[in-house]
């Protein structure tokens, strides 16, 4: 479990990270989302002990990670998987970090067999492709057996194959009951990764929810099409909807869940084609959330000559 309380970091005048509360619980893949600068790097930083807090405290398993005794075998993480030495093999490359932590030669081997890089154990990293410098860097997380895994932007730069890897493999270590955080800022990915996630803007917490409570939350109404949407369409405003047409005869409805929906058109004799209700996908949730925190923009002209404002 981590835990980081009340967590803030200054860098000058400026607040990296702002009072920053949160919990990452065990047996689930929990995404930290944010923009880029939001503070996320800063907050992971933190936990591993590599930057002091200007107050509040971020605790592994109950400890700050200075008071424990084998970090190794607590908490793995990857940061940055270009932060390797090209001149050594990958099997050396971990058995350094194996020895100076007390661990053998065996655990590197079953390591290297977990991320599938056994058959190039005797290689010079140097020649690794950027998705084998991940797996190497996944591989180190692993060396102590930790129960709490940190991954900042692990699928940065990777092609499809790699990404997939990458999602089965923190999805595998979530359901042995680890606790996995992985930071990202592509939603898409995020959310066929993460089962629960903490979105952050300016150093804040922004909100921290499973996927299904942030797909409850932003409900999109239900769409419903009928060859009879217009008697539909005044038996819902008359019971107290909201019903729009769309140029293709469906209805978007709001103020109703789809089972009154059903009942009602049942009641008054309506035929149904499609009862769907629509959530909005966590990349709608996330500029929901966020629209206000984002701290550089651009501005763009669509192709209708509008002008448009979007994340740098
Ligand atoms: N060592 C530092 N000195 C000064 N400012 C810093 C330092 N490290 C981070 N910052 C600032 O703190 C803010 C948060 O940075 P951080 O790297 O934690 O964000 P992030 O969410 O990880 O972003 P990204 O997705 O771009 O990596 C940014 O505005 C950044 O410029």
């Amino acid at each position: 479990m981590i835990e980081v309380r009340q967590l803030t970091k200054r860098y000058g005048a400026k607040a990296a990270v702002d009072n920053l509360s949160f919990t990452v619980k065990p047996g689930r893949v929990t995404g930290f989302l944010g923009a880029n600068g939001a503070g996320k790097s800063t907050t992971m930083r933190a936990i591993l002990g590599l930057d002091r807090p200007s107050s509040g405290q971020a605790l592994v398993n109950g400890k700050p990670y200075a008071a424990m005794r084998n970090p190794v075998h607590h908490v793995g993480a990857l940061l940055d998987a270009g932060a390797v030495h090209g001149g050594r093999s990958a099997f050396n490359h971990l058995l350094c970090l194996a020895t100076s932590n007390g661990i053998g030669g065996a655990r590197v081997t079953r390591v290297l067999e977990q991320v599938g890089l056994a058959g190039v154990a005797r290689k010079r990293v140097a020649g690794f492709s950027l998705g084998m410098k991940q797996r190497l860097g996944i591989a180190a997380t692993l060396l102590g057996d930790p129960g709490v895994l940190m991954f900042d932007e692990p699928v940065n730069g990777l092609d499809p194959e790699g990404i997939r890897w990458i999602r089965e493999f923190m999805r595998d270590l979530a359901a042995e009951g680890r606790t996995v955080l992985v930071s990202s800022h592509l939603m898409s990915e995020m959310a066929l990764t993460a089962d629960h996630v903490v979105i952050i803007g300016r150093g804040k917490l922004i909100t921290e929810a499973s996927m299904a409570e942030l797909a409850e939350r932003h409900q999109r109404g239900v769409l419903v099409r009928s060859p009879q949407a217009e008697a539909l369409s005044a038996a819902l405003v008359a019971a107290g909807a909201a019903a729009t047409a769309a140029p293709d005869g469906s209805l978007s409805v709001t103020g109703m869940e789809a089972a009154a929906i059903g009942e009602l058109a049942f009641a008054r004799g309506v035929v149904l084609h499609e009862i769907t209700p629509r959530t909005a996908s966590l990349e709608e949730a996330y500029m929901e959330l966020t629209d206000d925190t984002v701290e550089y923009r651009a501005t763009r002209i669509n192709a209708r000559g509008e002008t448009e404002r979007s994340a740098a």
